[in-house]
Order: structure tokens, then C-alpha cells, then sequence
């Protein structure tokens, strides 16, 4: 079923059946800006509040948020299809994110400098920069929203937040959880509208002071060249073709069970996701054989079953795309080695399920070596020497995160130096990610020179102040 129902109208669907959860209108033009405008309102007052003060809030939030990770997480399964038990970790996951941000509110330090003259203080200070735009995507719905609105208003902002369609029920619900907090009321103001509207207006209102993104390529780059008329501060994350590459060393067992968390949970939905394998071909085989009957053990099946590991991807586009690629890299050449081409389940019905693909003999010319996929998909590339390995992986628009699995220290290093992805993995899956360390991307991946998470993720939500006292 198509999830666009009319111009102004938008279906929310449980992808795993299609029931409908419930139908949003959209907003127009006039409602977002005077959303804008009480969102400037609400930030005059926050500003004034102590930053370790305005801490307090976060921790309230992430204590109801805990309270209630089982029912989140469960909404999580049935807005846009993830796993119960990846659902319920992306709460506790939030939990841990309003933690750390919460700290930060007292460790928005600045500098004192020695002055060159007598009697004079010379110190620098952090600021807020006043309203920011936030637009999120849905494959995360909950944590990446709070990495950027948790900073924003940490660092004394208020937020204009426009989450993505598909998950505009887990948005409601987290602005909810704001106000019940204790969060002035405006201070985080959801707009409930269609994309490119949102764009339009975050370019041309000055209100607007800095806007962060996460989605894909094509959307951040047009939003860059939106705001780039104002030079407004911009910082994007957007997608990743992250290769992960298994030396004559590593550990097969490991690197094929990582293969698993890093490419297929959440259906391969997630910019850090593994998708190019790169094997050594000495180990080919075996890691080939282990690879299949590892992906034997991986589920399909309804979200809410525990023991299901893949469950189906967010909407039918998604699933047409998906397919579309699936069905590109059988005409450019490559062999489909694992997963077939229809479920037949009852379960399977009305959902957008895909199960697991394994592309054997993919060459680095290949649509599917290329493109973010953002499905179960994943693409085996033999490698018989490490530096022409190396160069196959980086030569891609992508540099978001990477992996090495080896046992080879000289070769890990070498690996660090010359990878050119932001997030470096060295046998760990693709998706590691700690929250007090930065995340983000080179190359095409991201927009602004920004990091998120850790103490990075202040930087684009404030300004510097330099400061000179003379005591008269
Ligand atoms: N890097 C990542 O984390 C993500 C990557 N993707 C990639 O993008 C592909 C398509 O997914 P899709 O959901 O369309 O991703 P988009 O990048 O189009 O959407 C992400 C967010 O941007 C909003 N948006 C869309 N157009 C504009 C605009 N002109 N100005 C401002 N905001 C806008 C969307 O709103 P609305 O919901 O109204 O469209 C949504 O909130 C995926 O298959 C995947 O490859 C997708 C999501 C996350
Ligand atoms: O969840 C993460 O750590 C990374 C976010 C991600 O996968 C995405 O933005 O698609």
C-alpha cells in the first residue's frame, strides 16, 4: 500500500502488515513558521538557565524514557518494523545519549589565555546560536533525533525538528516525553510537514540559525545548496557503501557472525551498514562456506518474535528499491549465492519483508558495489593483494565507516592510516558506535567538517565568544 494517501495526508503503516497505525495531516507554510516563531520565543528564556541546570532536564527524560524501554521499544517494532529486541536497545541506547548530554551542561568550558598586557582578562566563552533546524530520517527514529536535539538544547538552543514520515508516531511520542519532563513548552517544536516545504522554509527564515541532517545523499546535498544563499551553518550525514575486509589472518568465525550484526540487523537499514565484503582469496572458500551457514542461522520473520533477527524493511518503497537493486546486480553479472526471490510464509503476506542476499563474483564496476543499497544486501569482491584492496575500497563517493578483520598488527595500522572512512573498525562490526566518541563521515558522506556524539557534537550547536577585561 502507498503510504501518500493524498497531497496533505500521509499513512502511517505497520510495515510487517500493513495494518494502518494511524494518518497524519500535514502542516503548511504558515503553521511551520509560527512554530519557528515560538521556538525563538521559548529559547530566550532557556538561554538564561545555567547549562549544568539545563542538564537536569535530560536526566528526567532519560529516567522516564528507562522506565518505559519496553513499550518505546515495542512502538519501535510497529511504526517502522524493527526488531522487539533491536527496538528496545535503541531506547536504552537514547537513555545512555540523554546521560551523556546531560554532563555536558557542565563541561561547556571555554579558555583563559594570558594577556600580553597587565590587568587584563582575556577568556573565551561558548554561546548558543540560537533556533536550529533538525531533520532526522526513520531507520533510527529515536536516538538520532536525541544525538541532535540533546547538544542543541544542552548548549542553551531551542530546536525546529522534522522527523521523517515514517515515524511520526515515535516522534509525537518523544516530543510528549519532552514536555512531561519539564521541558519549556516550544522548545522542541515538531513540524509535521513534507520534506522539501521544510527545506524551503529553513533556507529563506532567518530565524533559522544552523540546520543538521541525517538521510540520504541526494536530500543533503539539495538542502546545501538551499542554505548556502544564507552561508547558514549546515552539517549532514548522510550514506555510506562501507566496506569490510577480511584478511588470510582473521578470525573467519568472528568476521562472519559481524558480517551479520554490521550488514543485516535493522534489514541492512543504517549508514554504517556492511555491505562490500572484501575476502582474501587464500580463505575465500572457507569463508564462503561459513558465511552460508552462518546466514542459515539468521531469522526472518515477524518483528515482535524474539528470536527474529531480520524483519521487513520500513516501506514499500524502500522494498521496490531494494529490489531494484537486487534485480540490477543479476543483469550486470553477479551470482545471487544466498536468498531466494519470494517469501511464501503467512506471516510474510502483506509485510515488506526481504530475506538475506549473498552476491557472489561482484566486480567494483557493479551498481551494487557502488550505491547505497539500504537493504539485506551484501556484495563479496575477492582480494588477492592489500594495497589494491585498499585503494578498491576507497574508491567510492563514501567515507563513512570501515572495517579490517586480521590478526596483523603492521596491517591494521597501515589500514588506519589509509582508510578513508571517518569511523575505523578493526574486527568489530561496522556499526560500532560509542556515544562519548564522535561519529560521522568523510568524503560525500558528510556535509560542514562537524562530528556528532561525544564533546564534538556541542561544536555546531554553539559559538565562540573572545572576551577582554580590563579591571579599572
Ligand atoms: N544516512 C542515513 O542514515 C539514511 C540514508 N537514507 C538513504 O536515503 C534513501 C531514501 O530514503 P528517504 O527516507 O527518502 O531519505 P531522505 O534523505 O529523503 O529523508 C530524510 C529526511 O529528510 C527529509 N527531507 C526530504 N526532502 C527534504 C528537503 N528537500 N528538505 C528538507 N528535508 C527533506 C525527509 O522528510 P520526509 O519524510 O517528509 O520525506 C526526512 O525527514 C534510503 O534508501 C537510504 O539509501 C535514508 C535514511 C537515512
Ligand atoms: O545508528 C548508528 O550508530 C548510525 C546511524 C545510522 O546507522 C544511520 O544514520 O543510518
Amino acid at each position: 500500500m502507498n503510504n501518500i494517501v493524498e497531497k496533505q495526508s500521509y499513512l502511517s503503516l505497520n510495515p510487517a502488515t500493513e495494518e494502518i497505525l494511524a494518518e497524519f495531516t500535514m502542516i503548511e507554510k504558515l503553521e511551520v513558521e509560527e512554530k519557528i516563531l515560538a521556538a525563538v520565543e521559548a529559547q530566550k528564556e532557556w538561554k538564561k538557565i545555567p547549562a549544568p541546570v539545563r542538564g537536569e532536564s535530560l536526566l528526567k527524560i532519560a529516567g522516564l524514557l528507562e522506565m518505559r524501554a519496553d513499550e518505546w521499544g515495542k512502538l519501535l517494532t510497529t511504526e517502522v518494523g524493527k526488531c522487539l529486541r533491536d527496538g528496545i536497545a535503541e531506547v536504552h541506547r537514547t537513555v545512555s545519549i540523554l546521560r551523556f548530554f546531560s554532563g555536558e551542561g557542565y563541561r561547556m568550558t571555554g579558555e583563559t589565555i594570558p594577556s600580553r598586557q597587565e590587568g587584563i582578562l582575556a577568556y573565551t566563552k561558548q554561546q548558543p546560536l540560537g533556533t536550529v533546524g533538525v531533520i532526522t530520517p526513520w531507520n533510527v527514529p529515536l536516538a538520532i533525533p536525541v544525538w541532535k536535539i540533546a547538544p542543541a538544547i544542552i548548549a542553551g538552543n531551542s530546536v525546529v525538528w522534522k522527523p521523517a514520515n515514517q515515524s511520526l508516531l515515535i516522534s509525537q511520542k518523544l516530543v510528549s516525553i519532552f514536555e512531561e519532563a519539564g521541558l519549556p513548552k516550544n522548545l522542541v517544536s515538531m513540524v509535521q510537514a513534507e520534506g522539501p516545504l521544510v527545506g524551503d522554509i529553513f533556507a529563506e527564515n532567518e530565524n533559522i540559525k544552523a540546520v543538521t541532517f541525517t538521510g540520504s545523499n541526494k536530500t543533503g546535498k539539495v538542502i546545501n545548496k538551499l542554505l548556502s544563499t544564507r552561508g547558514i551553518r549546515f552539517q549532514a550525514e548522510m550514506g555510506g557503501k562501507n566496506p569490510f575486509i577480511i584478511m588470510e589472518d582473521a578470525d573467519i568465525e568472528q568476521a562472519c557472525k559481524d558480517i551479520v550484526t554490521g550488514g543485516l540487523l535493522d534489514a541492512g537499514q543504517r549508514c554504517t551498514a556492511t555491505s562490500r565484503i572484501f575476502v582474501h582469496n587464500s580463505i575465500y572458500t572457507t569463508f564462503r562456506e561459513k558465511m552460508l551457514e552462518v546466514l542459515d542461522t539468521v531469522k526472518l520473520g515477524p518483528p515482535t518474535e524474539e528470536t527474529t533477527i531480520i524483519g521487513p524493511v520500513v516501506d514499500k518503497r524502500q522494498f521496490e528499491n531494494i529490489w531494484s537493486y537486487i534485480n540490477q546486480a543479476k543483469l550486470e553479472g553477479a551470482t545471487l549465492i544466498y536468498g531466494g526471490n519470494e517469501l511464501e510464509e503467512e506471516w510474510a503476506k502483506n509485510g515488506y519483508f526481504i530475506s538475506p542476499k549473498l552476491f557472489d563474483n561482484v566486480t567494483q564496476n557493479m551498481t551494487i558495489a557502488k550505491e547505497e543499497i539500504f537493504g539485506p544486501v551484501l556484495a563479496l569482491i575477492q582480494f588477492s593483494d592489500f594495497d589494491e584492496c585498499l585503494k578498491q575500497a576507497n574508491d567510492i563517493e563514501y567515507g563513512l565507516s570501515s572495517t579490517l578483520y586480521t590478526k596483523d598488527i603492521s596491517a591494521a595500522m597501515k589500514y588506519v592510516e589509509e582508510v578513508d572512512s571517518g569511523l575505523v573498525h578493526i574486527n568489530l562490526p561496522s556499526t560500532y558506535s560509542e556515544t562519548q566518541m564522535p561519529f560521522g563521515g568523510i568524503k560525500s558522506t558528510g556535509i560542514g567538517g562537524f562530528r556528532e556524539l561525544g564533546n564534538h557534537a556541542i561544536k555546531f550547536y554553539t559559538e565562540w565568544k573572545t572576551i577582554y577585561v580590563r579591571s579599572m
